[in-house]
């Protein structure tokens, strides 16, 4: 049966077998399917979900370097401000607004301390802090919200994110220039490490990985702070599977967080988890421009 045969009525003379509906299509039909990455995402979202965690806005890829690093009492001079570290943005360059008054706090605790704290006894350039570029973390939305939560009237809170992050480092097999962050917040009263474990344990637990040991480290926006290591029965060995901390109080009292307020959090990535899930050894499977489904 075609076009012309139809228009000139041609079809009218012609023998027709009954059009059978159950007959299947030509093609398979291949249905879409979620990147490998976009799937653990979604998992690791409804694990936090599911623990009552909300997600934060993560919507910015660019950031202030107040954000990123001042709001976290992150040293101006931190090597990892330098631009061999971090991807800084030369249009806009400048941040437009931070509130004033809480900036002027934060210098303060940059240079002479306070809240119990000497500071880093140097000097503290606003210039610096307003650079823009692409945050490394997203502890810097972490910053935002807890300043927020500050300013509008502190209440118990757990929240959560899970996007990019950019940071210049070299290029290896299981390193790109940008990963994806997880990052946990549990902002209370009076929490603590053993809370903070506890959390972290909790939420560890729902991707199966139960024996967890936690081993002493630094970051400038926790104290104490901890590298969390899993024995990983596939591979035999202990894996780090994320690092947690307290944030610290040069960062939390400057946002107007009440004294007796602690404020817990933890992060891991995503590219990492999925390497060792969908055993892939090079970074380049998981993404990039030919992605082998
Ligand atoms: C530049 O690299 C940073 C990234 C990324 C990372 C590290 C730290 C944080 C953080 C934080 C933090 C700390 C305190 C307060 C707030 C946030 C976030 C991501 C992973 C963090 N890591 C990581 O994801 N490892 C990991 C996680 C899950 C996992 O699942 C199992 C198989 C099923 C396996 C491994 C640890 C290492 O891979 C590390 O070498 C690489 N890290």
């Amino acid at each position: 049966l075609t076009k012309e045969m139809i228009e000139s009525g041609q079809w009218k003379g012609k023998n027709f077998k009954p059009f059978n509906f159950k007959s299947k299509g030509r093609l398979e039909q291949r249905s879409g399917h979620l990147h490998p990455l976009m799937q653990l995402r979604s998992e690791f979202r409804q694990i936090f979900l599911e623990m009552g965690f909300t997600e934060m806005p993560t919507n910015n890829f660019i950031e202030s370097a107040f954000w990123n690093f001042d709001a976290l009492f992150q040293p101006q001079k931190h090597p990892a401000r330098d631009a061999q570290d971090t991807f800084y943005v030369a249009d806009p360059a400048k941040t437009i607004t931070v509130p004033e008054d809480y900036l002027e706090r934060v210098k303060k605790t940059h240079t002479v301390g306070g809240y119990g704290s000497t500071g880093y006894q140097s000097d503290w350039s606003r210039d610096e802090a307003n650079k823009n570029l692409l945050r490394t973390h997203t502890t810097a939305v972490s910053a935002r919200m807890l300043y927020r939560l500050a300013q509008e009237g502190f209440k118990p809170v757990k929240y959560f994110s899970i996007d990019r992050v950019f940071r210049n480092e070299t290029l290896d097999a299981t390193h790109l220039a940008e990963f994806h962050q997880l990052e946990g917040v549990v902002a209370d009263y009076n929490l603590s490490v053993k809370n903070l474990m506890g959390v972290i344990k909790a939420f560890f637990e729902k991707i199966g990985i139960t024996k967890l040991r936690f081993k002493p480290a630094y970051n400038p926006y926790t104290e104490p702070s901890m590298e969390i290591f899993s024995f990983h029965e596939g591979l035999k060995k202990w894996v780090e599977v994320g690092n947690s901390g307290m944030f610290r109080p040069e960062m939390l009292r400057p946002m107007g967080i009440p004294e007796n307020i602690t404020v817990a959090a933890w992060g891991l990535s995503l590219e990492r988890p999925a390497m060792i899930m969908y055993e892939i050894n090079n970074i380049r499977e998981l993404v990039g421009p030919r992605v082998k489904m």
